[in-house]
């Protein structure tokens, strides 16, 4: 006889009493086998720094976004502290569109205007941010959001994009050059999970906000924060040598391999790559790029010896070269 959540027993599940049902005897097994295959990770991450990078592509879908909030709460439910920074840009583009506002991309950044500024803006603290911290607050009273302006949070530098090895102007948008964490550690040390949307003042002029590209502002507020991980979720396996050749996603990849690819790797995967090396290079432990499309992927990646996606770890540490093979068990070290 099954047993419900209040404790009753469910006579339409299991109307037998007496069965013994092979299947749910190996079902629960296998559960069981997830949670203690799960303990050395528990242990090894309580109290870790996290950031959590989610792509503007892999927030399409309600059903990710809301298993994305579970994942983030998980996280900080068993000792982790997670911070989330998010993207937004089809939703940029989205809005752009429908306010019969051109999108134009130079070199992976996008033009931004004054009058599209305004609007990423708008977008990204106004809305992403706000359903973020929706859904994350359905779990608990956790979620703070705040954009790289609250707290002085990030600051920003005009910068220039690089198209054909000529660089190209794309108006209010910039680079992170500094950062002041204090509001983000106040918040996680409260227990909240802060969600943080990147756009940022203009060192040169506080009064201006800049766009900043949501990876590159994920990873410098990585280092800052001294994170044990950065964790990219974007549309996409991992990183690919070949792409779009399936067979050559690259699961672990040290930083100094990673700088030879990086000239050679595509606008979409070029600031996102770039973000994890840099943020290997300021002293954060892992990056991974992972398949946002993949409900959960963030908890097998953190609580499971196989992990997910491409892993980028510092020069210094043994591991096999640009490795593209199937992950081999390996104790807890071998991928936090
Ligand atoms: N070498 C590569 N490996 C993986 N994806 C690549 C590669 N080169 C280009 N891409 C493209 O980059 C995309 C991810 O970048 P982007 O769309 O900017 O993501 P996000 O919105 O998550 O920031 C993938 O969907 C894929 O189409
Ligand atoms: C300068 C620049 O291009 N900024 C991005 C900011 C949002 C972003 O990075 O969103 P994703 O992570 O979803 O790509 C933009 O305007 O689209």
């Amino acid at each position: 006889m099954s047993r419900s959540m209040d404790g009753t027993t469910d006579q339409s599940v299991a109307p037998d009493d007496d069965a013994f049902d092979p299947r749910a005897h190996l079902f629960a097994h296998q559960k069981a086998e997830v949670l203690v295959e799960a303990l050395p990770w528990l242990q090894r991450f309580s109290g870790a720094l996290v950031v959590v990078k989610l792509g503007g592509n892999a927030m399409v879908d309600d059903a990710l976004k809301r298993a994305f909030a579970q994942d983030m709460v998980f996280l900080r439910q068993v000792g982790l502290r997670p911070v989330v920074v998010h993207g937004g840009g089809p939703q940029i583009s989205t809005m752009l569109d429908r306010l019969g506002i051109a999108s134009e991309f130079r070199g992976g950044l996008r033009v931004t205007t004054p009058e599209a500024m305004d609007v990423v803006r708008m977008v990204l603290t106004g809305q992403v941010s706000r359903e973020l911290v929706g859904l994350l607050n359905a779990h608990g009273p956790y979620a703070v959001g705040l954009s790289g302006e609250d707290g002085a949070l990030l600051q920003a530098r005009r910068r220039t994009a690089v198209v054909g090895g000529e660089h190209v102007d794309v108006g209010l948008v910039g680079d992170v050059v500094g950062v002041n964490p204090g509001a983000v550690l106040d918040l996680l040390d409260a227990g909240r999970i802060p969600v943080v949307s990147t756009v940022a003042p203009d060192i040169e002029d506080p009064t201006q906000v800049l766009n900043v590209n949501a990876d590159t502002a994920a990873a410098a507020l990585a280092v800052a924060l001294g994170a044990r991980k950065l964790i990219v979720l974007t549309d996409v396996e991992g990183l690919y040598t070949s792409w779009p050749d399936r067979t050559s996603l690259v699961r672990r990849i040290t930083a100094g391999e990673l700088a030879d690819l990086l000239p050679g790797l595509d606008s979409g995967m070029r600031p996102k790559m770039e973000a994890c090396w840099r943020a290997v290079e300021g002293g954060v432990g892992r990056a991974h790029v992972i398949d946002g499309r993949q409900p959960h992927s963030i908890l097998v990646e953190v609580f499971t010896s196989e992990g997910v996606g491409t892993m980028v770890l510092p020069d210094d540490e043994p591991t096999p070269s640009l490795f593209t093979g199937p992950i081999p068990r390996v104790q807890p070290g071998g991928h936090a």
